[in-house]
């Protein structure tokens, strides 16, 4: 049996979910595409190749191997994306929730059944249609649930907006004794930049006491106060629009002092070894034209 354990974003890790880019699928069409950044390249004909985003997986791999880390991949479902293991469930203390996710993606979670199946059945929450949460958009912090949403009354029309209210409001419910604040994203599903598809897409704690920002990825200036006032200024480091563009702010982190790291994201690496962190660089840069980086791509079961 897997005995789960997450309290936040940074303690050890210990087992985690890995989504795979085998038998990725064809390129999608431009009605197919479900996120801005795929979009644009699938427009552009420059859409990433499943033998380069394989091997980009198979190098975060390797450092999960190097830090002893158990390693659970999905089986894989032919032509099916399955690298953003992140949003299709998520594990709270020792709670799993299956994530009500696109519906374009909804086959994803089949493919980790025989993890699921090692789960105290107990332990895995359910929910109806209506409410609405992926991976992505719920951080633990120690006793903060972080839960990214959309507020405008056009969210149907966002393909882009994925943890509506509802979600927000089920997760509160469940762990009363948490503070669970929810944070209003900016969405477009056309213009990359203008997106924070999840949670993680414009923001992230790093070790203890540190978290990587953008700014203008809060519709709420208040949201984005209450972060500052949370960890502090001196503490956060802000990334540019272009810089959320490259998914600065979906490192990951296998403890409070050794971060995974795009090879490109020199600005960011930089800081993040100034502060004392352990850098892990890897290229990820191929996945990363899929709007989501190595945060999407993992899903902790266990953290000590
Ligand atoms: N947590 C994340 O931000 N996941 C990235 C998911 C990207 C994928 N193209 C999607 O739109 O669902």
């Amino acid at each position: 049996m897997i005995k789960l354990n997450v309290q936040n974003e940074t303690t050890r890790l210990r087992a985690v979910v890995l989504g795979t880019a085998k038998s990725n699928g064809p390129i999608p069409t431009i009605e197919e595409a479900y996120d801005p950044k795929s979009l644009e390249h699938i427009k552009a004909g420059t859409y990433p190749l499943e033998k380069d985003m394989i091997a980009e997986m198979e190098a975060f791999n390797k450092v999960f191997e190097k830090y002893n880390v158990k390693v659970y991949r999905p089986e894989v479902i032919p032509n099916y994306n399955q690298i953003f293991s992140r949003d299709i469930a998520f594990v709270i203390e020792d709670k799993l929730f299956k994530s009500n996710i696109l519906p374009d993606r909804e086959k994803e979670i089949e493919a980790i059944q025989y993890v699921l199946n090692e789960i105290d059945e107990n332990k895995i929450i359910k929910t109806t249609d209506d409410i609405h949460f992926e991976g992505g958009d719920v951080m633990l912090w120690n006793d903060h649930i972080f839960v990214g949403t959309y507020k405008g009354q056009d969210y149907e029309k966002f393909i882009t907006a994925r943890t509506n209210m509802k979600g927000v409001n089920f997760i509160k419910q469940l762990f009363p004794n948490k503070i669970v604040k929810e944070f209003d994203l900016v969405k477009s599903n056309t213009i990359a930049k203008e997106n924070a598809l999840h949670l993680d897409c414009c923001f992230q704690p790093v070790g203890t006491n540190k978290a990587i920002i953008h700014k203008e990825g809060f519709r709420d200036i208040n949201d984005y106060n209450y972060l500052v006032n949370l960890f502090g200024m001196e503490n956060l480091f802000h990334i540019t629009k272009d810089e959320m563009y490259q998914m600065f702010s979906n490192v990951f982190s296998i403890s409070p002092e050794v971060v995974v790291s795009e090879r490109n994201f020199t600005r960011l690496n930089n800081w993040l070894q100034s502060q004392g962190f352990i850098v892990e660089e890897i290229p990820y840069a191929e996945i990363s034209k899929q709007e989501g980086l190595l945060r999407c791509s993992t899903m902790p079961l266990i953290r000590d």
